[in-house]
């Protein structure tokens, strides 16, 4: 039977899975979490008319033809600090003091900055030495957001400038879907804890470490890191013992066809229904998607590049449906640095690195990546996407890439 195709296969496993019920959370627990429900902006930005600068609130039009020579001169009648509600109206021949964010008094029209005025030392009188028109340095109600406006769609990833905004709406707290409560279950005789001596034949443990990380850079709340051996028994009792404490299991390792890859068998026996088993895709190939009672369990190869791209692909996506959103990542077309031969029946998901290049598509440089590697993931800004149908591709062919768009960061007093 052939194998499922990649899209086939995601779209299973991501139907087998619904958002998970809305939580309402203080706004710093919100961050990173994605947005519920739509937000409308419940006030006004700014709530009123208010100065924008430290100096005088004024009718502009008394302001016409001064100039230091010619000052205007105007009766300073009262002191406006923000916060407060001023209600005598500016009269004719008048100047209120005002401070940034200060409301304006009602019937003033302008605002001149200190700088370009000078008031009296009995703070009586001030002089304005510029001409200024309506609406000067003055922050008009609503002029960002008015009441009622749409502010954000429900999806909407919960970053610094988002809850910003909330607070300034006078939130207190916000509608978001919950994290997923994640444990990741990695198998293997051969795995040594990190920590420990391990020879040359033997491998240390690493992927729980990747796998947590990567499930945190989806939203994840990762609760168990658990190990186990390859025995249908150990296994039987990690599983079942994992699977109720969490909304999501991603396992490692055991996931092909040797003798000791148990995982899938032992996920059946424990009455686990398959929505993906086994994927037209490398590296990732033996990946698997199943419910286990309430928990949906993800089964990623142990090769620990071929984990990653399985985890990308499958277990990515059903930690964001299940905060209720799906990832669409930005592409370009490139060209490949170099020919490959591939399975034609497989799609391959290669690290790649983009090279510009003026008035031409970027060049996809392609990544040493066996299954077990993962050093090119560190500096990789795509996959290179080689659909299946096909099994020759020549250097410079167009291929699309699947970004990841990370920002860089350059160090600055970095250890020698
Ligand atoms: N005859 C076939 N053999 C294999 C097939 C196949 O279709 N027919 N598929 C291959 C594919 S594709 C993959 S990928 C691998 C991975 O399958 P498993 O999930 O069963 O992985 P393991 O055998 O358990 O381990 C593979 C490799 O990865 C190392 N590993 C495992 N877990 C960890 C960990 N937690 N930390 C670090 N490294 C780990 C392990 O030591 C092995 O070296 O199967 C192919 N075989
Ligand atoms: O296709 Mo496997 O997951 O790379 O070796």
């Amino acid at each position: 039977m052939p194998l499922t195709s990649l899209d086939t296969a995601r779209q299973a496993a991501l139907d087998a899975i619904a958002p998970a019920a809305p939580e309402r959370v203080p706004l710093l627990d919100a961050q990173g979490r994605f947005l519920a429900a739509p937000v409308t902006a419940s006030r006004s930005l700014p709530g009123c008319d208010n100065s924008a600068m430290d100096g005088w609130a004024v009718h502009a039009e008394e302001t016409q033809g001064a100039s230091r020579d010619r000052p205007a001169r105007l009766r300073v009648t009262s002191t406006i600090f923000a916060g407060a509600l001023p209600s005598t109206p500016l009269r004719p021949g008048e100047a209120a003091r005002v401070f940034t964010g200060a409301p304006l008094p009602p019937g003033a029209d302008a605002v001149v900055r200190q700088e370009a005025t000078r008031a009296a030392e009995d703070g009586t009188r001030v002089d304005v030495f510029i001409t200024v028109p309506p609406g000067n340095d003055i922050r008009r109600t609503g002029e960002e957001v008015l009441t009622g406006t749409p502010l954000f769609d429900a999806g909407q990833r919960v970053g610094a400038a988002v809850l910003g905004v909330l607070a300034s709406m006078g939130a207190t707290d916000v509608w978001v879907r919950p994290a997923p409560r994640v444990a990741v279950l990695a198998t293997g005789d051969e795995l040594v804890p990190p920590g420990t001596p391990a020879l040359p034949h033997q491998v240390y443990e690493s992927n729980l470490v990747l796998v947590a990380a990567l499930a945190r850079e989806a939203g994840a709340d990762v609760r168990q890191l658990a190990r186990a051996r390859d025995d249908e028994s150990a296994l039987r009792d990690a599983l079942s013992r994992l699977a109720p404490q969490v909304d999501i299991l991603i396992t490692t390792g055991g996931a092909s066809v040797g003798d000791k890859d148990l995982v899938k068998r032992v996920l059946a026996a424990l009455g686990a229904r398959f929505f993906v088993d086994g994927v037209a895709l490398k590296p990732g190939k033996p990946v698997a998607v199943a419910r286990l009672g309430d928990t949906s369990v993800v089964v990623l190869p142990g090769n620990p590049g071929a984990a990653t791209v399985a985890f990308d692909q499958f277990a990515r996506p059903l930690l964001l449906k299940h905060q209720g959103v799906l990832e669409t990542r930005r592409r370009v077309r490139a060209h490949l640095s170099e020919a490959r031969r591939k399975q034609a029946g497989l799609t391959y998901l290669i690290t790649t690195t983009l090279e510009a290049r003026d008035g031409l598509a970027p060049r996809a440089v392609l990544r040493p990546q066996g299954a077990g590697q993962i050093l090119q993931n560190v500096h990789g800004e795509g996959w290179a996407l080689l659909p299946p149908g096909r099994a020759d591709f020549a250097e410079d062919d167009l291929v699309d890439v699947e970004l990841f768009d990370r920002p860089t960061f350059t160090p600055v007093g970095a250890l020698a």
